[in-house]
């Protein structure tokens, strides 16, 4: 990547991650993620892609290296300036009070209070709407299924980078924002991640468990191995192929290709029928 792409880039530059100070490496990242794509960020269990996620998103420490966005390292960024900038979605979400899905999507704005937006009401309205919260908007959060709760922090990290603002790319980043969602949530949520990306130019960077999910909507895949070993960023077809989920996942993969021309897994155990299951 060089130009004006590189300037925009979400730089992680001779990253090291580790669960805890003296824990053992997970892994190392040297990788320049593009705005304007989706990102998915695939590995094993406990490979370290949350962990990742969270030095990414400039909350906790690398132990060593860096993550930039272009030039700047997050950590000199003014935090209402990197809020401006970057939302994150964890894998849980407790919500300690018993707020209304609204106002947990209201939180999204705060950010933006010292310049708010002329719509801002509109921009909580349309980021529900999006994510087909809008009738749960006085639900109490504690009260929501699952799924309906992550698509209500969805709409709150929607809501916070609904418009650009000049100050140089945005960046949304989500981990598991799937997890909870049945199929046609799945396919719409990620559907409408990849539009964001395309047409607003954000950079999506999503972990995800489903391959299938990351090879129909990601544009780029940042494999996480596991055990210390390195990150690996390419685009999704040439990342996900049946030798790599044979070596990463252990897994028997056959190709089967959509009537819209995507490509898709079927996936089996690789191991001989009747083996013992061991995790
Ligand atoms: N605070 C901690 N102290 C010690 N070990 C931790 C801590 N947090 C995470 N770990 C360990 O670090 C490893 C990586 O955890 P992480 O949550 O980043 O993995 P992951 O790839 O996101 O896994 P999953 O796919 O299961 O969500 C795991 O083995 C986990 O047990």
């Amino acid at each position: 990547m060089s130009g004006p792409a590189a300037s925009q880039a979400l730089v992680c530059a001779g990253l090291q991650v580790r669960a805890s100070a003296h824990g053992p490496l997970l892994t190392t990242v040297q990788a320049a993620l593009a705005p304007g794509r989706l990102t998915a960020i695939v590995g094993p269990n406990g490979a370290g892609k949350s962990t990742l996620m969270a030095v990414m998103a400039g909350l906790r420490p690398p132990a060593a290296g860096r993550v930039c966005l272009g030039a700047e390292p997050l950590h000199r960024l003014p935090a209402a300036q990197l809020a401006r900038r970057m939302a994150f979605m964890a894998q849980e979400t407790q919500v300690a009070f018993a707020f209304s899905a609204q106002e947990v999507v209201e939180m999204g704005r705060y950010p933006h209070r010292q310049q708010p937006s002329h719509q801002e009401a509109q921009i909580v309205q349309s980021a529900m709407d999006s994510m087909g919260v809008a009738h749960l908007a006085r639900r109490e959060v504690t009260t929501l299924s699952g799924g309906e709760r992550a698509r209500v922090q969805l709409a709150r990290v929607l809501a916070q980078l609904w418009q650009p603002h000049g100050l140089g790319s945005q960046w949304l980043l989500l981990d598991e924002p799937t997890a909870a969602l049945d199929l046609q949530h799945q396919h719409q949520v990620m559907a409408l991640l990849r539009i964001r990306a395309q047409t607003q130019g954000l950079g999506v960077v999503a972990v995800l468990h489903d391959l299938n999910l990351a090879l129909r909507y990601a544009h780029e895949v940042l494999l996480v191995p596991g055990q210390g070993r390195a990150a690996k960023l390419g685009a999704v077809a040439d990342i996900l192929t049946p030798d790599c989920m044979a070596r990463v996942w252990g897994i028997h993969s056959e190709a089967v290709r959509m009537q819209d021309g995507a490509l898709q897994y079927l996936f089996a155990p690789a191991s001989r029928p009747g083996a013992e299951v061991c995790l």
